[in-house]
């Protein structure tokens, strides 16, 4: 009999790859006899994505003939567990082997054998001289992030860890590492419920880049803030809790939903309001308002490595338009001297500076940079602009952080 862990993988990654289906989306539509496995399935579909170009470097030699996709997907998951999560040999093979023949590929069981027993035998030299960052990273990503391109694609080959934020006045929790920017860090493959305080809602998880913008935000307590695109709610949280009277703004109603139990879990307080935010118009200006637009999220292909393989170019194209149209409407909510920050999860530099540079040539906005202070805790990740850009390559003995860009605005 195949293995539930790698037939539940083999339908993930036929839904990423084949449906284009997002893999948390895929995750959760596993029938409940395979989800007891999910946790392994998802980490073993993951090394497949965030690896696929190596994989196939690997077979390529092996391979007379173009296999069909679902034999490829077979191969690609023997050979991940041989080369990079320690199966032993006998039983990725054998189990590579069950998977092909459950998943009606019985005719090319003996390929699948013959090929991974070769991969079992070449072992770790399998990949020597291959340029596995290159190969894992679609060419019109690798070439959009410039210089930082090698440093962002090596980190991006490793499982990233877990990092918290702490409800102010909550102890960093044992076993986490204090970062500089006041996140805290556990190890990859940390399950958050395990964390001491999860539970009661003292912490929440949340990548430390993406922690920078609510924090940049410097709300008060008593100011009105808006946080705009706010599910599932990680800058509320942060935002709820200085004290200031926050009003989240999120379009999608499920989505809300998770919002709402989040910010009750945690004991925050905001006024949640299901909008367009492009749209709304808040009652009163507010004092600062937080845009977290939507984006190509290519910032967290560590955490996601479906991303890399769903997002075409033209996406970020039709994307920059609603990040305009955004930017415009939170300018409008905003009282004279209030102050905007705009941030994206995107290594995409189209969705950066360019947005911003088109929002002040409207008139209503002018730039305020950052100063080198009020990034203390990262200083290597603001740009001579005064720009926030982040990416996995930073803290590279730490464990990196995912990409972010952020910038602040004033209403003039
Ligand atoms: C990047 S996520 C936001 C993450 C969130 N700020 C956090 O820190 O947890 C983007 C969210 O924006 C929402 N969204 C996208 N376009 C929107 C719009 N025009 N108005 C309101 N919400 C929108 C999406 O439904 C999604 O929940």
């Amino acid at each position: 009999m195949a293995d539930a862990t790698r037939e539940s993988a083999f339908d993930l990654l036929t839904a990423v790859l084949e449906r284009r289906r997002p893999l948390e989306e895929a995750l959760d539509a596993l029938p409940p006899q395979q989800s007891r496995d999910r946790a392994a399935a998802h980490r073993l579909a993951a090394c497949v994505l965030r690896r696929t170009g190596t994989l196939d470097a690997v077979l390529e030699p092996f391979l007379r003939r173009e296999p069909p996709d679902p034999v490829r997907l077979v191969l690609r998951i023997g050979a991940a567990g041989l080369l990079f999560l320690e199966t032993p040999g006998h039983a990725a093979v054998a189990t590579a082997v069950a998977l092909a023949k459950a998943r009606g590929l019985a005719p090319f069981a003996g390929l699948v054998n013959a090929v991974l027993r070769k991969i079992a035998v070449a072992g770790s030299a399998a990949l020597a001289d291959l340029d596995s960052p290159r190969l894992d990273t679609p060419a019109w990503l690798w070439s959009s992030w410039g210089p930082d391109a090698r440093a962002i694609a090596t980190a991006h080959q490793a499982e990233a860890p877990l990092d918290v934020t702490l409800k102010p006045g909550t102890a960093p929790p044992d076993g986490g590492v204090l970062l500089p920017t006041g996140s805290v860090r556990f190890p990859a493959g940390t399950r958050v419920a395990d964390i001491p305080g999860f539970e009661r809602g003292a912490l929440w998880v949340q990548d430390a880049a993406a922690a920078l913008p609510a924090r940049l935000l410097n709300a008060q307590p008593g100011e009105r803030v808006a946080d705009l695109c706010a599910a599932p709610g990680g800058k509320t949280g942060q935002l709820a809790t200085t004290g200031a009277a926050v009003t989240a703004v999120e379009r999608d109603p499920a989505r809300v939903a998770r919002l709402v139990a989040n910010l009750e879990r945690w004991g925050a307080h905001a006024d949640v309001i299901t909008a367009d935010a492009a749209v709304w118009a808040p009652p009163a200006p507010f004092d600062a308002v937080l845009l977290d637009a939507p984006c190509s999220a290519t910032g967290t292909i560590r955490r996601h490595p479906d991303v890399a393989h769903l997002k075409r170019k033209r996406d970020v194209e039709s994307l920059i338009r609603s990040q305009d149209n955004l930017l415009d409407a939170a300018a409008s909510m905003l009282r004279p001297d209030g102050r905007l920050i705009y941030a994206v999860c995107s290594l995409q530099p189209e969705e950066g500076a360019p947005r911003i540079a088109e929002a002040v040539r409207k008139g209503r906005l002018r730039h305020d940079p950052f100063r080198p202070e009020e990034l203390g805790g990262v200083p290597e990740a603001l740009t001579r602009d005064g720009f926030l850009r982040t990416h996995p390559g930073l803290w590279p003995g730490r464990g990196g952080m995912d990409g972010f860009f952020a910038a602040r605005l004033i209403r003039v």
